[in-house]
Parts: structure tokens; sequence; C-alpha cells
């Protein structure tokens, strides 16, 4: 047996799936049926960033720890509901990934984005060459050189070496240094706790994977509170929004003036319409800045698309991300992962 007939043999490939019912939530059950007392005490903050470290460790060993941080008032973390994750849970109806359909290269050691012969760069070409140039989404240190494409990263079923491909950014984790902290006016939000330069890879929007109409229904509930995580998953290439990640842990705020972006990422999962949703520096990242996206999925590098569009649900709440631009006026209570990238077709950047 050699080392490719054995990871072509799909008996020998177990991709790990996890199934939102099976999300084991006893210290989450025992801290919020505990007092106010006990679970508003400084102490239940380490107790909080140890729970990141702990569902998080295992897919991001290098990722730096997560500080929570509240200067504006004595609340010890953001609410206990938030089970914080880095993995898609699949909800209610959708099937693992089909890998029978997955395809991965016969490189050796590092992949080649030049390459016309690797099957991950011509996966990846249809989407970036017109715009960018042929080759992966990432530059030779990692960060993402083709902001309105889709990501196609080297998979389970590709020979290269996991360490040298230089194609595999988003499943090695994240490396840069994030905190959680209290914001006067937007609930929690996330925060550069050392530079970001652009194009980094920040983290995963991740959280319960649902069909959209059990998301129709959850917003009805959550909208009523105002404090919806669902994130439409809308892009260019895709037919119509099917799925919605509903986010187990604390959301990024919108800004007018995002310094993220969302971008659809592929790696063990062959359905197209069921993308990772990840989250990338758009510009140099200052220490100490908030790390904002826009829940409309407006570029602001695109000048007209300043309208609301139609995947922004009626439903908003004034806005208060303080950027020069900022509306003022209203956010949506549902976000939506790229409605922007509409604004591609006229260039001819399409699913072939
Ligand atoms: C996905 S959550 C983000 C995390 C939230 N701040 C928290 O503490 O849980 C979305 C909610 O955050 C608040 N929010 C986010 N961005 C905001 C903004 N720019 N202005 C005002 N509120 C904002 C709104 O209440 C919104 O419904």
């Amino acid at each position: 047996m050699t080392w490719d007939s054995y990871r072509r043999d799909l008996s020998n490939f177990q991709l790990p799936v996890y199934y939102a019912k099976d999300l084991v939530s006893l210290l989450h059950d025992y801290i919020n049926a505990s007092d106010e007392y006990f679970r508003g005490s400084l102490n239940m903050r380490r107790v909080f960033e140890s729970a990141i470290r702990e569902n998080t460790g295992e897919d991001e060993p290098d990722a730096p720890w997560i500080d929570v941080i509240n200067d504006v008032d004595d609340e010890a973390t953001p609410p206990w509901e938030f089970y914080y994750t880095n993995k898609i849970w699949l909800g209610e109806g959708i099937s693992p990934p089909d890998v029978t359909k997955l395809v991965g290269c016969d490189c050796r050691g590092k992949c080649d984005p030049k390459s016309t012969t690797c099957a991950c760069v011509l996966r990846q070409n249809p989407y970036v060459e017109k715009v960018f140039g042929p080759g992966f989404a990432y530059d030779s240190k990692g960060r993402l050189r083709t902001p309105k494409a889709p990501i196609f990263e080297c998979n389970a079923m590709c020979s290269c070496d996991d360490d040298e491909c230089k194609n595999r950014v988003v499943q090695h984790g994240r490396k840069c240094s994030v905190s959680i902290k209290k914001t006067p006016d937007k609930g929690w939000g996330v925060f550069a706790s050392k530079k970001i330069l652009k194009g980094t890879f920040i983290g995963v929007y991740s959280g319960e994977f649902l069909k959209d109409d059990v998301s129709e229904r959850r917003g009805l509930v959550y909208d009523k509170s105002g404090r919806t995580y669902l994130l439409d998953i809308t892009y260019y290439y895709l037919a119509e929004t099917q799925y919605v990640v509903d986010a187990y842990h604390v959301g990024n705020n919108n800004s007018c003036d995002p310094n993220c972006r969302v971008n659809p990422c592929y790696i063990n999962e062959p359905d197209l319409e069921k993308p990772l949703l990840t989250l990338w520096a758009r510009r140099d990242i200052a220490i100490g800045e908030e790390l904002c996206f826009s829940y409309q999925g407006h570029d602001p590098d695109d000048a007209d698309q300043n309208e609301d569009n139609e995947a922004a649900h009626t439903i908003v709440n004034i806005c208060r991300c303080g950027a020069a631009t900022c509306t003022g006026t209203r956010i949506p209570l549902r976000s939506s992962s790229g409605a922007g990238w509409l604004m591609l077709r006229p260039i001819g950047f399409m699913f072939s």
C-alpha cells in the first residue's frame, strides 16, 4: 500500500463532524443556574477565558490567549449563553460534507501557486485570475491577496505537506492577538490586542449551520431581544440563500467603515453552498482598534453600495459605530455575508 492509495481509499478517511445537538453545555448550564453574585464575580472572567481556550485549543494550538476586559461597567463576562467555538456545528437537517466529492491535489511538499496541474490552483483560478492573476488566494506570507473571491484551501485529500504548503491558512487557525471587550454603547466587541496587518486571517465566524427556514423561525425570537447572531450566506456565485450561520460566540459588531471583511472559504467541504465564513483584516489594524465588519455585506471600496441591499432585513437598530462615514441611522439586526459581492458581476468575475 502506498500513501496515495491509502489517502484515496475513503474508508480510511474520517472527517470529524460536529452536530449542534451533541454540544456539551454542562459548564454553561451550571454557571447559568448559579446565583448572580457567583456569575458576576471577577473570577468568572478567568473561567470564561479558560472555556474559550478549552473549546478552541485543539484546532488552534498556536492561537494567542483571549482576554476578557471590561472598563465600562461591572459585568464580569459576556453572557454565558455563548459557547465560544471555532468549529461549525451542523444544525437540524444539515448533512455532513460529502467526501466522495472532495478533490485533492497530487503535489509533493508545498504546492506551487504557478502550477498548471495542482487541482487546488485549478479550483481557485476561475475566481481570481482575471482580476488578481492566477494562483492561490494567499500571498507567500499567508495573507489574503484576493479580497473579493472565495478561498479554496488544500484539503484532507491533498498529498502536499500540511506544514509546508502555503495554501493552508484558515485550517491552521488564528495567529493574531485579540481580546473581548465591553463597549460603552454596542455591548461586547472584539478588539486587536496587537497590530494586525492587512490580509491577515482573524478567525472563523463559527456557530451552527442552519437551513434558511429554521433560521427564519429563530430570528423571530432573537429579534425580539435585539440580539441576533444570524449571518446569511449570500455570495454572487450562489444561486440563493439556503444556509445561515447562527454564531455561538460573541459576534463582531457592525461598522459603516469596517476594518474586516467576511470571505467564504472551502477546505473539506465540496458543496459551494456551505462555505466557512472567515474574517480577514481589510486594512492594517492598530492595537486597540475594534474589529468590525459590515452586517450588510457592504464593501466600502465599492462606491455604489451605500444603499440597503435586498438581503438586509427590515428590523433595524441605530448604528453607533462611530465611523466618519456612519449613516448614524440603522443597521440590520440580521447580517448578510457577502451581498456587496454582487458588484463583482460586471467585471467578469464569475463562477465558471
Ligand atoms: C452579533 S451581535 C454583536 C455582539 C454584541 N455587541 C454583544 O454584546 O453580544 C449584534 C448586536 O450588537 C449590537 N451592535 C453591533 N454593532 C452595532 C453598532 N454599530 N451600533 C449599535 N449596536 C451595535 C446590536 O445590538 C446588534 O444587534
